[in-house]
């Protein structure tokens, strides 16, 4: 465990077992969220971000009626200057492995971003065609997010709904097959580190889009 101890990881697992969802505030060391924050604004500035698609590569469709953000998938070969990041991740797929007695095999993780007057309705993260999906992992990369912003997380519970601020560092897990969720209106820029830990590595999630 490089980053975080193993109590923190125990408590954090704990919670997500829980209660199929865990927030993590300042998840990533300032260093670390500048380079993830500045490596995507870089990306954004050379216009490498497509537009996101919906379902698996097997039934890919685009509609902006459900969901209207931009990706940009990861590599870990080539996206060298996000080394830590991939670290980071390496050690959320170990620690789930270990203290969550999961069994995943790979992640795949995208930048995502949400232009003004987007948002991705409620829908669940396991698709019908491709079910290895197993826990939703988002870091949130919105400097000086304020009330009023918008783009909140909506987490739907059996009778409850949970609004998640998507502030600066925060990271949000939960269990991809079990948690509706939805991505409120931004009325900002809404950026995000956004991956997905599976239980077999598909390595097709950059043909969604
Ligand atoms: O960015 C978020 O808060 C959630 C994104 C999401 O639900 C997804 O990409 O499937
Ligand atoms: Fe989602």
């Amino acid at each position: 465990m490089n980053f975080y101890s193993v109590e923190k990881w125990i408590d954090w697992v704990d919670q997500l077992s829980l209660n199929d969802y865990v927030v993590i505030d300042n998840f990533l060391s300032p260093e670390l969220y500048q380079a993830v924050r500045g490596f995507l604004l870089q990306k954004l500035e050379v216009d490498e971000f497509k537009r996101a698609g919906l379902g698996s590569a097997f039934n890919n469709q685009k509609d902006t009626s459900i969901r209207g953000d931009f990706t940009y998938w990861l590599d870990k070969d080539r996206d060298t200057l996000l080394t830590p990041a991939f670290d980071l991740i390496e050690e959320i797929k170990f620690a789930l492995n270990r203290y969550c007695f999961l069994s995943l095999t790979g992640y795949e993780f995208h930048l995502a971003c949400y232009p003004a007057g987007t948002f991705y309705k409620r829908h669940v993260d396991q698709f019908q065609d491709r079910s290895n999906r197993m826990i939703s992992v988002i870091i949130y990369l919105n400097e000086g997010w304020k009330q009023g912003d918008g783009g909140e997380l909506k987490i739907y519970k059996e009778d409850e709904e949970l609004l998640i601020d998507p502030i600066a560092g925060r990271c949000v897990m939960f269990k991809s097959a079990d948690v509706p969720h939805e991505v409120m209106k931004t009325n900002v820029g809404r950026y995000s580190l956004t991956g997905w830990m599976l239980y077999q590595p598909s390595g097709v999630g950059y043909i969604l889009g």
